[in-house]
């Protein structure tokens, strides 16, 4: 299952500086993890803010919500989920 990842990030500022480089190196581990699998599959950085745009690819929806609240920067993170199915005229036959 497809399903577009819109996340948001806001460490607040004052935060401290060491854990927040700590939970960035450990959300950069998890997240090289999550694609060497093939889970996470796109990621984009959305131009000129601290924002990227995914494409997951997972079992269930509730695998999905289980990886997400995972991330070390989740509690920084607002996020969007969008569910996708594969478009009748794709010529792709892995885009499902
Ligand atoms: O930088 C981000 O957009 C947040 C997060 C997603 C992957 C990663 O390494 O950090």
């Amino acid at each position: 299952m497809l399903f577009h990842v819109e996340m948001d990030v806001d460490i607040p500022l004052g935060f401290d500086a060491e854990e927040a480089a700590r939970l960035k190196a450990a959300e950069k581990a998890r997240f090289q993890e999550l694609q060497r699998a093939g889970t996470w599959r796109h990621i984009w950085r959305v131009v000129g803010q601290y924002a990227n745009v995914s494409i997951f690819d997972v079992g269930s929806n509730a695998e999905l919500h289980d990886i997400l609240m995972s991330l070390p920067l989740y509690p920084f993170m607002t996020i969007r989920v969008t569910a996708l199915c594969r478009h009748p005229s794709s010529l792709h036959d892995d885009d499902r």
